[in-house]
């Protein structure tokens, strides 16, 4: 009876609380995903030959008190990670992955975790019809009934069936990531017109009203500029401390880890994971652990060496004695300039939407001082010889800018814009400039041009369609075009072919070891390789799709200076590559088949070595980089991805600052400018160094001061490494380019 009366009684404040507190402390044991001991395959592991992409995979995340950075030079381990966490591929044994905090609230996975990445971005927002279908479509004014804005997006209207709609929205959440995420002028704007910093805020916001337990960041910081990586961060720390939801990132070992991330996991680009843990630990254990073998030590080395300033709070100190990464001296003078290319007298880009008479101006709104007297618009020349940074906010028209030069853009026709001389349309007694006669003098590579790219087409063809009036027609080849393709896939076949082999490497390595570079038998050798040609077969069997996303990458960027084209148009080409394949992009765009990385360490700004290629020793060189009469676009928010030659910069006002663009010069390679990246940003200085012997601490790393013996080491080491590089410096010195 006394059960009875208990049953019937209703529970009062003190049950209330002591079930509470029961809950809550049998929830935070409960962790929200375990990896023991898991081992993952992409593929059926009972498939011949299937090999994991994880081995003995051990990871726990918590309900609370931990963020989470993963971080890898390889954006395949970065991604491969998270799409673990995010219940993708397969594991086994299968009990080995589980989600115990996610099954006790009965929430699915699927459900409970959003993953936001950076490949997937090559479908835009996701969905249907939200991305226009054709390239130029993004820059019309005219609106179909299916260009959904940011708003429909967001709320799930994209369906022309209103049964398939979404379920509701928490319209209280929609205002609020709507204010966080600062997408309120943009909401009437189809999803489509979206710059690439706008479309990354959108997917997170997207990500966050499906109230997801964990989000999974995959790059956040990637392209978008300096300002809103920082407010960016702030929003994504409130997020997470707060575990509304939980969050995990991944970066390069070259980004700045945000201060609020308590925990680091750290994989070498073989997926391996080299160290996981509380941040703290793991940053004291790096100078203790000692570079590691093979590749990992590649990868350790750029974190290393990326933490290395840091820890003594400092920026490296440029010395004039070294070389950039891509081999270009302290400072360099600018090439002799010739005539123009690119000729812009006042452009000024609107356009005005058909249901509202109100124009909206994102390039040229303001007056700039020409010879003295003030004009209206963007007044700029691009001439041969020319190596140009482009820069800017997020949104603030540099992609706009390029796509008038390349045409894309519907109002290159209406605007004052010269190409290689030419108007778009004719005039009295003057022929106007036909797009093939544009596409066959400029190379292009950029985010769009990779989402538009057909995915079916072979390696080989990827570049040949360099000659091609579209990447879809017959390119015309010549015999030398081939010999250039060849070339250009010998030296990126350990990148691009699925064995990861290159003759050509191993022909390198056995006479490096041999110390035989000059010989008849190496010429010999050299000469049986073009002859025969079967090392390049996996260029015809393997297509665009079947490459990873940092490979699709390097394609596209080889697509872009293969034919010598006048123009080169690098947009965002180089982000999303892995650390390695960027700096051999970087080499290989100055100095072609020259020089190449010395052994396998390749590079990194702490330990530059460069040597005479094989075929410098052989007069064998096909591509010698950059031409003097060529001129160079390259637009990035990552300082990394700037190339070496870049001289002339601009950069863009904030839309709607009504202030001119800034433009200036650079002695030499951004690398070594200190304070060059704030100062084309117009971002506060850093703080000024430390006072010699006092130690400065890592921003978000906590070094107890006991802690002085691991600390002494990790100084020891960096002197150790300083003076290793003078010594690779000396060795580099007869090999400098000229
Ligand atoms: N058809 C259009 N109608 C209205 N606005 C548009 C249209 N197309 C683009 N925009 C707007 O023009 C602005 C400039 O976009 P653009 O892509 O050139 O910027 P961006 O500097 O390249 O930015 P990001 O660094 O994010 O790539 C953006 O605010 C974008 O929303």
């Amino acid at each position: 009876m006394f059960r009875a009366q208990l049953r019937r009684r209703p529970p009062g404040p003190l049950f209330n609380a002591c079930r509470k507190s029961l809950v809550s402390s049998y929830a935070s044991v409960k962790p929200v995903v375990r990896l023991q001991k898991a081992t993952i395959y992409k593929d059926n592991p009972d498939q011949k030959d299937a090999t994991p992409i994880f081995r003995d995979l051990n990871f726990t995340l918590p309900t609370a008190g931990e963020c989470w950075a993963v971080v890898s030079s390889s954006s395949s381990a970065r991604t491969g990670f998270l799409q673990v966490l995010n219940g993708r591929y397969l594991c086994t044994p299968p009990d080995a992955r589980s989600y115990p905090y996610l099954i006790w609230r009965k929430s699915l996975p699927e459900h409970a975790i959003s993953y936001v990445g950076f490949d997937a971005e090559r479908d835009g927002l996701g969905g249907t019809a939200v991305k226009g279908a054709y390239l130029s479509s993004r820059y019309e004014s005219h609106r179909e009934v299916t260009d959904w804005s940011l708003l429909n997006y967001l709320e799930g209207n994209t369906e022309l069936n209103a049964l398939e709609k979404e379920d509701s929205v928490d319209t209280q959440l929609l205002a609020k990531v709507i204010a966080d995420l600062n997408l309120q002028p943009l909401l009437q704007l189809p999803v489509s017109n979206l710059s690439n910093g706008q479309t990354r805020r959108a997917r997170i916001a997207k990500a966050l009203l499906a109230k997801p337990e964990l989000l999974l960041l995959d790059g956040p910081f990637m392209g978008l500029d300096p300002r809103t990586q920082l407010s960016i961060s702030s929003f994504l720390q409130d997020l997470a401390q707060n575990n509304n939801p939980r969050v995990i990132l991944s970066l390069r070992p070259e980004d700045e880890i945000p201060d609020w991330i308590t925990h680091v996991l750290f994989i070498s680009p073989g997926n391996k994971v080299l160290l996981h843990g509380d941040r703290e630990k793991v940053f004291l254990s790096i100078p203790q652990t000692g570079v590691k073998a093979g590749e990992a030590r590649l990868t350790w080395q750029a974190f290393r060496s990326n933490l290395k300033p840091r820890l003594r709070g400092i920026r490296a100190k440029p010395s004039e004695r070294n070389l950039s990464r891509d081999a270009f001296h302290f400072t360099h003078s600018p090439l002799p300039v010739g005539e123009p290319l690119v000729e812009m007298q006042g452009v000024k880009v609107s356009y005005s939407a058909n249901d509202k008479p109100t124009r909206r101006t994102v390039l040229g709104d303001w007056s700039e001082s020409v010879d003295g007297t003030q004009k209206e618009g963007l007044w700029w020349n691009i001439r041969r010889g020319e190596r140009w940074g482009v820069f800017g906010p997020n949104g603030s028209g540099k992609t706009t800018l390029l796509s008038l030069i390349t045409s894309d853009h519907p109002q290159t026709y209406g605007l004052p814009i010269k190409l290689f001389g030419r108007s778009r349309i004719p005039s009295p007694g003057e022929l106007g400039i036909s797009i093939f006669e544009l596409q066959s003098r400029i190379g292009h590579s950029s985010p769009e041009v990779h989402t538009y790219f057909p995915k079916h087409l072979s390696v080989r063809r990827v570049l040949e369609s360099a000659w091609a009036d579209t990447p879809l027609s017959k390119p015309r080849l010549t015999h030398q075009h081939d010999c250039r393709v060849d070339a250009f896939l010998r030296w990126f076949a350990p990148e691009l072919s699925p064995t990861g082999i290159s003759e050509l490497q191993t022909i390198s390595n056995s006479c490096m070891r041999g110390n035989w570079r000059r010989s008849g038998d190496m010429r010999a050798r050299l000469e049986g390789l073009l002859v025969r040609n079967n090392d390049l077969d996996w260029a015809d069997s393997t297509t665009f799709r079947d490459l990873s996303f940092s490979s699709q990458r390097l394609i596209l960027f080889l697509r872009a200076i293969v034919s010598n084209p006048d123009l080169i148009i690098l947009d965002e080409a180089l982000s999303g590559m892995d650390k390695h394949v960027r700096d051999k992009c970087l080499l290989f765009l100055s100095h072609g088949e020259k020089i190449q990385f010395k052994g396998k360490s390749r590079a990194n700004s702490a330990g530059t070595r460069f040597v005479k290629s094989l075929q410098t020793d052989n007069d064998m060189v096909n591509f010698g980089g950059l031409e003097d009469r060529q001129a160079l676009l390259t637009i990035s928010h990552s300082k990394e991805d700037i190339p070496g030659c870049i001289r002339q910069w601009i950069c863009l006002p904030e839309p709607g600052e009504g202030k001119p663009a800034r433009v200036g010069e650079l002695p030499g390679p951004l690398e070594f400018n200190v304070n060059g990246w704030e100062h084309i940003w117009n971002l506060p200085l850093p703080e000024p160094p430390a006072k010699r012997g006092q130690y400065k601490r890592v921003p978000g790393v906590h070094r107890s001061s006991s802690d002085s013996r691991s600390r002494s080491r990790a100084e020891g080491e960096e002197q150790e490494q300083e003076q290793g590089e003078e010594e690779v410096e000396g060795a580099v010195h007869d090999h400098r380019p000229q």
